[in-house]
Order: C-alpha cells, then structure tokens, then sequence
C-alpha cells in the first residue's frame, strides 16, 4: 500500500466528535486570553479579512474537516463559500450544522467571539445565519489528486482557506508539496490564500485513530508556498505553551499565512 493510501487508510476511524472536543472546547477553545490558540486563530483570520483586500464570489475551503470556525470571518466577502472534506462523516457533519439540525456542535460561543473582534456590532445570529446561507456546497475532496474535487471547479475560486489540512493528509514533506500545488489550481490567479498549520507537529489523536503528521517548520510552508508560486504577505507563528500540550497531539505551534498566487507571466 503506498504511503498516501496508508493515510487515507488511517483516517477511517477518525471520529468528529473527539476531534472537536479535543481542540475545540476548553482549555484550547477559552475566550477569556486572546493569548489562547482558538482566539490567536479567529484574531489572524478578521484581520486579514479587515484589510478588504480579500473579496470575490466564490471561497473555497480545503479539507474543512467538521469545523466551520474558519469561515466566520469570511462570509462577509464572499457570495459562496464551498467546504470540503475527505471523509463523507465530516461532510455530514457539516450539513448537519447548516441545516440546523439537532445535536451538533455548538459554535456560538466562537460566532460570539468574531462579532466582538471584528468591531461592527454584528449580532451572533445574523453572522451565524449568513454562514449557513453562502455555504452552498459541501464536496469531496483528495488533495493527492491533480483535480482535488474531481473535475475542474466551473469557475476558480477568488479565495481559498486551509486549516490543519494539508500537513496531516501528508506523509512526506514532498507530498506536502505536491497537495499544496494541487490545491493551488482551484485558486484563480491573483487569487488570495489564507492557510493555518500545525508546526513541528508528528501525530494527532481522534477518537480511536492516531494520524500521523508530517513535521513542518515556518521554513519548511514558505518554500513550499513560493514552489507553488504564491507571494507571502503575512506570515505569524503561535507558540503552544505547556498549558495547552494536553496529550491530543505533538503540535509545538501553530503558523498563519495570507499569500497571495502569483499571475503566471
Ligand atoms: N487526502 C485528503 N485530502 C483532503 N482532506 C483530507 C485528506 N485526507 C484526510 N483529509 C481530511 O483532513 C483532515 C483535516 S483535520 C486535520 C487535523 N490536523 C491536526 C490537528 C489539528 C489542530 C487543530 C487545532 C489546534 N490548536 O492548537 O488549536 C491544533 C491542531 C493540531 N492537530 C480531516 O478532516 C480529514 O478528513
């Protein structure tokens, strides 16, 4: 079996529910310090937004897994927003979150949190209720494969968003790479990239499966960016302290980029 089938292989027993409770509920997800992750995140992503540099029709989010925190600040910008995912549960626990649907996974307390960042007295309900009207389609997705979704996208995505994906499908820093160049052509040029990852990261837990991850550095996501030809305007890293190392994974820090794709001359 080859290595990108042993990932795929592994992820058959990824379970959503633990994912979610392992890092998207307390201590990783407490709203009370911006000094914690959750909020480090939500704080990169408005301010890339806010720049008003970041607006189209379509965005498209790769590997969405069962999280749509990701995606909070990005409604405001865009007409459709497009989630993916490898597994059909994620898939399914999305739509489950669109359709309102009982017993999912509560992400008030982060639409909360994006309303009061982004300053503009936006009530939670409204954000909330614009998310589920712009997130239009929910696809499959391998990010090993040429065409990602399968066929061609009808239209290039104007955005693409990306968190915690590619270097956890990925057994290898050039397969890491080759993901990255694969998932660039959804992207239009010109097109803006906003990527959260794992830093230094070896494995993470979900439920019963134990992924393994391969270890990239600040270095390792700029190289790899400007092979697949996208210009880094903001690059932040977030150093995990000791208080949020709970034995979920080896993650030692968590990197944003905004990049931009570069026109080909
Ligand atoms: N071939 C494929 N193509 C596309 N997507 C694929 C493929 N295979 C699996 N997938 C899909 O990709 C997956 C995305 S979830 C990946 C989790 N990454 C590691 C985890 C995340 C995390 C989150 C938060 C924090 N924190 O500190 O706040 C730390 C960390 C570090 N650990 C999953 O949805 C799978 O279904």
């Amino acid at each position: 079996m080859s290595s990108i089938a042993a990932v795929g292989e592994s992820y058959q027993k990824f379970n959503p529910r633990a994912y979610l409770q392992n890092n998207y509920m307390p201590p990783r997800a407490d709203f009370t310090s911006e000094d914690c992750v959750v909020p480090w995140k939500l704080r990169c992503l408005a301010e890339a937004f806010a720049t008003g540099e970041i607006h189209g029709h379509t965005l498209i989010d790769i590997g969405s897994g069962p999280t749509i925190y990701q995606l909070l600040s990005a409604c405001d910008h865009f007409e459709e927003i497009i989630a993916t995912d490898y597994l059909e549960v994620n898939r399914e626990v999305l739509r489950q979150w669109v359709q309102d649907k009982m017993d999912v996974f509560d992400w008030s307390p982060y639409i909360k949190h994006v309303c009061k960042i982004e300053g503009r007295g936006e009530q939670w309900k409204e954000k909330e209720q614009k998310l589920r009207e712009k997130l239009r389609q929910i696809l499959p997705i391998d990010v090993h494969q040429p065409n990602p979704v399968g066929s061609p996208l009808r239209q290039l995505a104007d955005a693409m968003v990306s968190t915690f994906c590619l270097e956890a499908v990925s057994p290898d820093r050039l397969s890491f790479e080759r993901a990255l160049k694969n998932v660039t052509s959804l992207l239009k040029p010109g097109g803006h990239f906003l990527l959260i990852g794992a830093l230094e990261e070896s494995f993470y837990l979900a439920g019963e499966a134990k992924l393994s991850v391969v270890p990239v550095s600040e270095a390792d996501v700029k190289e790899a960016l400007t092979k697949s030809g996208y210009k880094i305007h903001d690059f932040r890293s977030y150093i995990m302290p000791p208080s949020l190392k709970i034995g979920v994974d080896d993650v030692n820090g968590v990197f944003f980029v905004h990049a931009q794709k570069q026109p080909v001359v």
